[in-house]
């Protein structure tokens, strides 16, 4: 079996590849890329007239490299090194759930205290920092990666964006050293999506000056809570709280607050009064989770917890820098792209942009990528079902990115509903935010007709838009990193991707176009044909791109991805 990098290559193909014909068509397309001194952007598909070859690219690997792995590679290139010196704390193939959770934090505790890697700084320092650490991580061990996800993006980060100074100061040193391992407590067991229907109540008691957590009923236990099984000493407990109201007997909800509440004690890691833990059961493969009941039994209460911090109600900021925090590494992680919002979360004005674009990007990134993690096992047949390749362990660490962190239908919908309030608010004459720049063209023709979200708009075309604006960013993005990529080669072998992705998008779609009479017939079959011949051309060049991700064997671990060896690795795994 030879290793995805030369089955590209084997000499049967070359010339097979060489000999097809492909038919001369000339196609003037819009500018996608319009690259510095080309003002017009015209694709010329070469005719094979008999054995004429068409060029291949020779690829300027080190240049690409540096490219696809952006500027954070020396702090990623410590985490492989440290895992790497330290095989007792490489996850092997089969491991058990307990056995699985007690490595998972000696890694997370290694890295921090022994290879001094503290990404938890970086949440807000360096969004992009963290991002590339959290990628690293990933790539050694998905399970790390999401505790590791757990302890700085959800704990640490509620802390620090719906915390106040005080909560900082009290909890940033033992959240960075891990010596306060925490978990983030929204979901229950009757449901997720609906934040603003969760149950668990923080009723303020003004004769005790306290806050008593109460969970009134079995749908109220807080369900999934990941670090909870054994690890977590704090958890941050999202619940209804409810004040009394001046001057009567009565109590007022104030909508979902976020409230710091102790669960073990730190001395003896023994959970404290009031406070119940279980195990909710194992699941397809990650094992951090529990559901924590906030109270014990009765009406009576006993977890007047001391020491619980109210730390904030969840308005749109705060909830949208909690979002970033843990949707944007989750799109960063599953496609290696610099993701370009976390420039901008910290700007007032953009809230609404941010939260619906990184709700946007986490549903079509982790959908993506979960089709292509299939499509990948597939085309590896047989040896791509071999545990000891790591594509099960993948596809099923993958898995749950569609639904935790906000289920991608949900968060789709809020994409939707962020869209409709940009129509409506330019319809009504108001400015568009930033990221919808590009609809401005669009919208000016639709504004002169009848209203478009009545007219022409069904739901079912909604949900399509959608998918169709995140992919406008991420299109747009890419065109604006190969415009800065200071390589011309470079540049050329990423443009062949961008255009496929685009073409293919399109393609994707051209039942829409041609419903529409938006695209030609013969616009549609000239489309059709050059995404066929950009993907002849990226197969030419698939090896050099799996290569610049410059990932080192002992962190692929998996033999059919080695550079070197791959059989011998393979064979020995077996025991020959
Ligand atoms: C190898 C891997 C490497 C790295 C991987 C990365 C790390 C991985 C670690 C991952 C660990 C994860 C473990 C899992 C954790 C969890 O799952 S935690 C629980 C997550 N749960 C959710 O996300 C719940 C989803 N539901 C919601 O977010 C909300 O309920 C809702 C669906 C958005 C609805 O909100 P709601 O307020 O109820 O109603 P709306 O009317 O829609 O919104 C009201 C207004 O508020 C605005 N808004 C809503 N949310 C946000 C936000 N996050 N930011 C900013 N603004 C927000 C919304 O737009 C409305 O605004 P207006 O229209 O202006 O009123
Ligand atoms: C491995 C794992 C780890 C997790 N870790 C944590 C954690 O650490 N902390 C935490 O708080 N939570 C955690 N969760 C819970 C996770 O956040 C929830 O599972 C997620 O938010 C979805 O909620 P749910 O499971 O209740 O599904 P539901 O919200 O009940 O959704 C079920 C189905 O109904 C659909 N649906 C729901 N609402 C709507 C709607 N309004 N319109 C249309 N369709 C809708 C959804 O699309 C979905 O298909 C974890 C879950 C798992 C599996």
């Amino acid at each position: 079996m030879a290793s995805p990098r030369e089955s590209n290559r084997a000499p049967e193909d070359e010339s097979h590849a060489a000999s097809r014909r492909i038919e001369r068509l000339s196609l003037h397309l819009t500018p996608m890329i319009p690259l510095p001194g080309d003002d017009s952007y015209r694709m010329e598909i070469v005719t094979c007239a008999g054995n004429s070859k068409v060029g291949r690219m020779d690829v300027d690997m080190e240049s690409l490299s540096v490219f696809m792995r952006g500027k954070h590679r020396e702090i990623q290139e410590r985490v492989f090194d440290y895992f790497n010196s330290r095989p007792e704390l490489q996850t092997p193939v089969e491991i058990s759930m307990n056995d699985h959770r007690e490595l998972c934090m000696k890694q997370l505790i290694g890295l921090v205290r022994e290879a001094g890697i503290k990404p938890f700084r970086f949440v807000n320092e360096d969004p992009g920092k963290y991002f590339a650490i959290m990628e690293a991580v990933g790539s050694v061990d998905v399970s790390l990666a999401i505790k590791m996800g757990v302890q700085f993006s959800l704990w640490g980060g509620s802390v620090l964006n719906l915390g106040t100074k005080k909560h900082r100061d009290k909890f940033f040193d033992g959240i960075d050293n891990v010596d306060y391992p925490g978990c983030f407590a929204m979901t229950e067991l009757h449901h997720g999506s609906n934040v603003q229907g969760l149950q668990t109540t923080a009723t303020f008691d003004l004769i005790t000056d306290e806050f008593i957590i109460n969970t009134p009923n079995d749908g109220a236990i807080k369900w999934w809570i990941g670090n909870a099984a054994v690890h977590g000493k704090f958890a941050t407990v999202f619940a209804k709280l409810v004040l009394p109201t001046h001057g009567s007997k009565k109590t007022a909800d104030m909508g979902v607050h976020a409230f710091i509440v102790p669960i073990r004690d730190l001395k003896t890691h023994k959970t404290l009064p009031g406070i119940e833990i279980h195990d909710c059961g194992t699941r397809l493969l990650l094992q951090l989770q529990f559901d924590i009941r906030c109270y014990v039994s009765n009406s009576v209460l006993q977890s007047r917890l001391k020491s619980v911090f109210w730390i904030t109600n969840l308005n749109n900021t705060a909830n949208a820098n909690a979002g970033i925090n843990i949707r944007l590494p989750i799109c960063y992680y599953t496609t290696s792209g610099e993701v370009y919002t976390d420039e901008e979360d910290h700007d007032e004005e953009l809230v609404g942009d941010v939260h619906a674009l990184s709700a946007g990007l986490k549903a079509y990134i982790t959908s993506y990528t979960a089709k292509s993690l299939s499509t990948c096992r597939e085309a590896c047949g047989g040896h791509g079902y071999a545990a000891v390749n790591r594509f099960g362990t993948l596809r099923n660490d993958h898995d749950i990115f569609q639904t935790f962190e906000g289920d991608n239908t949900v968060l789709l919908q809020q994409v939707a509903a962020y869209l409709l309030k940009q129509y409506k608010e330019k319809f009504q004459g108001g400015t568009l935010a930033l990221t919808w720049n590009y609809l401005r063209e669009s919208m000016n023709t639709y504004l002169s007709q009848p209203n478009p979200v009545t007219a022409r708009w069904e739901s079912a075309d909604i949900c399509e838009i959608l998918k169709s604006h995140i992919e406008s960013v991420i299109l747009a993005q890419f065109i604006e990193a190969i415009q800065r990529c200071p390589n011309a080669n470079t540049q050329a072998t990423l443009k062949l991707v961008c255009d496929l992705y685009a073409l293919d998008r399109i393609w994707n779609d051209i039942g829409t176009y041609r419903n529409v009479d938006y695209v030609a017939p013969n616009k549609a079959k000239a489309i059709h044909k050059l995404t066929e011949y950009l993907c002849f051309q990226v197969r030419n060049v698939a090896q050099e791109l799996v290569d610049a991700f410059d990932l080192p064997d002992h962190v692929t671990r998996a033999p059919i991805a080695m550079q070197s060896n791959a059989y011998s690795q393979y064979t020995q795994y077996v025991g020959f």
